[in-house]
């Protein structure tokens, strides 16, 4: 931890119901359950909202939907931050620069600075995103009062690599805004706790809830201790799920079970 860090962070999983095709709808559903929130006894430092949380997989229609520039989604959330002094890891948006449609991620710190941008590397095709939208081309890490955090999106937690790329350059908290449905449940729960255990960081994870057509996806946002151990879980409802960080315990981890110095980089193949 670097100086003036906090030695605890309080977290908020918005794990909301997403109308498909409705950004006005959502941004003002999400921001009441943010209200909500920080309305908490134990206020959180940090709001998690889910993946593609202004569109849903509206992909057929994304080019007139998506947020232009982001500037709707940057407003709204920073706005929200400075009123309530609460950093937004803002799960992710549908956003248009140009010609081009990306799932981004934006974070914004207690000031309602803008803290990180972070767009969707790895596109998943199941559900057609390489279809509808640009791949992101920078892997993203930001601070969170003197913790080291990574972005990564859904179907970036399959890639070890980004994971462990992100914890190489000090993260020690990764955040996964997440759109995943049934019958996928063992994956997310299996992949998340991985990610946990093998870079010895805290996974937090917000996932949506409901039914978009024929998909069914089933919440369980959760937080995930660098032991492996789950802090807090969702159910399949719309919850603010809530949980928190001690910020020494991925250091005492790695001190006890130091993996990052027993690495052999210049054995494993490229
Ligand atoms: N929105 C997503 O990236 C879904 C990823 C998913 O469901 C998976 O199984 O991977």
């Amino acid at each position: 931890m670097t100086d003036g860090a906090k030695p605890q962070l309080n977290i908020a999983l918005i794990q909301a119901y997403i109308e498909i095709g409705e950004p006005g709808v959502n941004m003002n559903h999400l921001a009441e359950m943010m209200e909500k929130a920080v309305a908490a006894e134990q206020k959180p430092d940090v709001i998690v909202l889910p993946e593609m949380w202004n569109t849903g997989y509206a992909l057929d229609r994304i080019g007139e939907l998506a947020d232009p520039n982001g500037e709707e989604t940057k407003r709204r959330l920073s706005d929200f931050a400075k009123r309530h002094g609460v950093h937004i890891v803002g799960g992710s948006v549908a956003e248009k620069i140009g010609d081009r449609i990306y799932n981004t991620m934006y974070v914004f710190g207690r000031n309602g600075e803008s803290t990180a941008k972070y767009s969707k590397m790895h596109l998943f095709r199941l559900m057609d995103e390489e279809k509808f939208l640009h791949a992101g081309e920078e892997a993203v890490t930001f601070e969170l009062d003197g913790m080291k955090a990574g972005a990564s999106i859904c179907y970036d937690i399959r890639f070890p690599e980004l994971s462990r790329t992100l914890a190489l350059a000090g993260a020690n908290v990764l955040f996964v805004p997440a759109e995943w449905p049934h019958p996928r449940l063992h994956h997310w729960r299996t992949l998340l706790t991985a990610r946990a255990i093998e870079n010895q960081m805290y996974v937090v994870a917000c996932n949506r809830v409901g039914r978009s057509g024929e998909t069914e996806f089933f919440g369980h946002s959760m937080l995930i201790d660098p032991w492996g151990e789950v802090i807090a879980e969702g159910g399949e409802e719309e919850a603010v799920v809530t949980g928190t960080l001690d910020c020494a315990l991925p250091e005492e981890v790695k001190g006890r079970i130091p993996v990052f110095e027993d690495r052999r980089p210049h054995l494993y193949f490229k």
